[in-house]
This record gives C-alpha cells, sequence and structure tokens, in this order.
C-alpha cells in the first residue's frame, strides 16, 4: 500500500523507465536534480533521489535504507521475488558473513594475481581490431573480452557461457518495473535460470577458481551450501554485463574526445582515470531501489516506513555541486575517484578490483596500439530498465 506522500515533498510526472527517457536520461536527471533533495514519482509511487548529497546519504546508511527489500520498485518480502534473495538484497547480519566469505575470496591481493592471464587477450583483441581499422567496440570487444577472462576466473565449464550476457540482462531488468523491457529480458528465463544455477554446483566449478574458493567456506563451516550456491551466483549474475557496459562506455567516451585519447595514449598510465571519469558520466548501473525501515527524513523531506527509494547513481555520478567545472563533460584530468558507480558502504561492489583491471587491461592494450580514434556512426543506446550501455559504439582507429 503506498501512503500518499507527505505534504513538503514535490511530484513530477516523469517516468525513468520511459524508451525516450533510457535513450537520452540526461534532461530528466537534471529536472530531478533541480527539483530537490527528494522527488515524489507518481508514476510508480516511489520517491526519487538524484542529488549526490543524498544519493550518498541513502548508500551509506543501511539502517534506515535498506537492501533487504530488494532493489526493484516492489518489496520482495511481500511480493513474490523471483529468485531466491542473496548478498544483494541481505542486511545485517545475514548480509555480513555472505560479505566476509565475499572479501576473503575476491581482494585486492587474489585479483593483482590475475593480471597475468588477463593481460593477453587484452593485447590479442586490441591486434586483431586495430588491424582491422574500423570496428564496432560492443560487439567486437566489450562483449568479447569480459567473456574471455572473467569464467574462467570463476571456474565454469565452457558449455553454458553463452547464459552469462541474457542472464545478467534478466537479473538487471529486474531491478526495474514489471514492463516491457523487463518482459523481453525474461523471455527464455527459465533457461538461462538453469544453465547459471547447474554452474554454482561445487561439482561444476574446477579447483582453481573464485567458486571453488566460496565453497571452500562451506568445509570450513562459514557458509552453508545454500549461501556458497547464491554467493557463486552473485559473481555470476554481476560480473559480465556490468564490466560490457563498463568497457563499451569508456570508449564511447574517448572515442568522443580526441584531446582525451590523445592524453591517454602520450601516458597509457592514465587508465585508471580515463576509466573513472567514464564510469561518473556514462555510469554503467544507473539506478535501483533501497527500501525505507522507518519513517525520517531526507533533505528535510519526511519519507514513512516501508516506501520505496528510488536511487539515481547515475544522476549523483552528475551532480554540478559534486563537480563543479562542467559535470557533463567528459574530462580525463578531472578528479573523479569518488562517485558512487560502484556503489558506497556496506554493499559496496565486491567485483570492483576485477571490473577495474579488466577495463585497465583493455585501456591500456588499445592505447599503446592506437594514435587516434574517432567514431565510425552514431552510438546506439540500450533499452534497459537499470543499466546505461550501447548495442553499438562503431569506431574508427589510427594505428601508432
Ligand atoms: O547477489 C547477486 O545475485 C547480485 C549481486 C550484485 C549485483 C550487482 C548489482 C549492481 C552492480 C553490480 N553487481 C547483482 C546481483
Amino acid at each position: 500500500m503506498t501512503l500518499s506522500p507527505t505534504a513538503d515533498v514535490t511530484s513530477l510526472p516523469d517516468d525513468p523507465f520511459s524508451v525516450a527517457n533510457i535513450v537520452d536520461p540526461y534532461p530528466m536527471l537534471t529536472r530531478l536534480r533541480e527539483n530537490g533533495p527528494v522527488t515524489w514519482l507518481e508514476k510508480y509511487g516511489v520517491y526519487a533521489v538524484a542529488g549526490f548529497e543524498e544519493v550518498y546519504e541513502v548508500l551509506t546508511d543501511f539502517e534506515t535504507y535498506c537492501s533487504s527489500g530488494g532493489l526493484g520498485p516492489h518489496d520482495i518480502r511481500k511480493d513474490e521475488a523471483w529468485r531466491p534473495p542473496s548478498i544483494l538484497e541481505s542486511d545485517p547480519p545475514t548480509h555480513t558473513v555472505m560479505r566476509r566469505a565475499l572479501t576473503g575470496v575476491i581482494n585486492p591481493s587474489t585479483v593483482r594475481a590475475l593480471r597475468e592471464s588477463f593481460t593477453p587477450p587484452a593485447e590479442e583483441l586490441a591486434d586483431e581490431l586495430v588491424a582491422r581499422g574500423e570496428f564496432d567496440v560492443v560487439k567486437d570487444l566489450a562483449e568479447k573480452y569480459p567473456l574471455r577472462v572473467f569464467p574462467d576466473a570463476v571456474g565454469i565449464p565452457e558449455d553454458g557461457r553463452e547464459h552469462l550476457l541474457p542472464y545478467g540482462n534478466m537479473v538487471f531488468n529486474a531491478f526495474g518495473p514489471k514492463n516491457e523491457i523487463r518482459d523481453r529480458a525474461f523471455a527464455n528465463a527459465d533457461e538461462h535460470s538453469a544453465a547459471i544455477m547447474r554452474n554454482c554446483a561445487r561439482e561444476n566449478l574446477d579447483d582453481t577458481g573464485f567458486g571453488a574458493r566460496i565453497w571452500d567456506r562451506v568445509h570450513d563451516g562459514l557458509l552453508t551450501p545454500e549461501q556458497a550456491t547464491l554467493l557463486v551466483r552473485a559473481l555470476l549474475s554481476a560480473g559480465v554485463d556490468t564490466t560490457v557496459f563498463g568497457i563499451g562506455n569508456t570508449l564511447k567516451c574517448l572515442s568522443q574526445s580526441p584531446k582525451a585519447w590523445a592524453t591517454l595514449h602520450d601516458n597509457p598510465a592514465l587508465a585508471k582515470f580515463a576509466v573513472d571519469e567514464a564510469l561518473r558520466l556514462e555510469s554503467p548501473f544507473q539506478k535501483f531501489h533501497r527500501t525505507t525501515t522507518a519513517a525520517g527524513t531526507l533533505g528535510g523531506v519526511d519519507i514513512p516506513a516501508e516506501e520505496k527509494i528510488l536511487l539515481f547513481t547515475g544522476a549523483a555520478n552528475r551532480d554540478p555541486r559534486q563537480w563543479p567545472d562542467n559535470a557533463d563533460v567528459y574530462d580525463i584530468e578531472r578528479q573523479a575517484s569518488g562517485h558512487v558507480a560502484f556503489g558506497m558502504g556496506l554493499h559496496q561492489c565486491v567485483g570492483q578490483p576485477i571490473a577495474r583491471l579488466e577495463m585497465e587491461l583493455v585501456l591500456k592494450a588499445l592505447a599503446t596500439r592506437v594514435e587516434r580514434i574517432e567514431p565510425a556512426g552514431e552510438p546506439v543506446p540500450i533499452v534497459h530498465n537499470s543499466l546505461r550501455g550501447f548495442e553499438s559504439v562503431p569506431v574508427k582507429v589510427t594505428p601508432r
């Protein structure tokens, strides 16, 4: 039951899940930020939060704004969840043991060990594509590279990997309303889910990957078999689509900024800054929900308990109050760190070091081989309920 909004919140009729607002979200996001700290979205009966300060407050106050209601617009504790909840849809104390297990397996030191095996595929792909001179950043690189390295790092079999992108597409579209976009993603849901769940079982995981390391924590009593299964599912849910979009969005920004590419080409060590600025400007993960556990106020606006808050992390990352000089412009020299593209606080992305390694290696492989990159056609945005990315980003490259 959705209570009517309290007196001091203003309403907007905008539909953040309309095709128009997905294809070009930024005018609407500016309207939301300028409308005030919290906006009542009449169409969905949720409170929209788009300013950096308020988004940051919601992300870091996990007690008032909980995750166990799920990241979609309906509370999964009241409506049927489409799949058993896992670490993403959990709060302390349940969350604590799963997070401890996962960070024991995936952390800067275990990810550093991946650099050696993650580098050759990036360089082979870069060699191939630079030789071609013209290619599609998304179809020929962003959708290929993560699938060359990440499934092996988790330790899943070759068989069934074609379900990874479609499954991630379901997971992330499920953070939006039950609309056509979500329905299309769920067209072959059972087939994708069955294939992914098979690869979460210990017997289907090789002995060297992240999956087996998670299962080790069952043998030492930290996790139940159900928790281990769901943590491997978390890796397979979250570890592909987001990095595909991260690579695509970063190269889309760079292909449209000759100055930025020249700076990166002259100093490939700037790859990290090029990535952070792209994740700020075109955040792959644009929006998702939290649920209030008690009545409170946010930015001076009263919000009742058990209400859904729609967090626009993509809008927060473009807040001019946080990035004063031209927040809407790609500037590789900008100090973009501090953005919320990987979330913030308790649920901050565990896979962040893996995603960063993948994006850094792809950028360095291209930056050392390519003198100039330029658009060879208009990028085509993907129509998606929570992720921002492109179907295609055609480019033309001039070898060094
Ligand atoms: O526990 C899961 O299944 C799960 C965990 C994390 C995510 C996620 C969401 C947004 C960005 C990156 N990761 C999705 C699913």
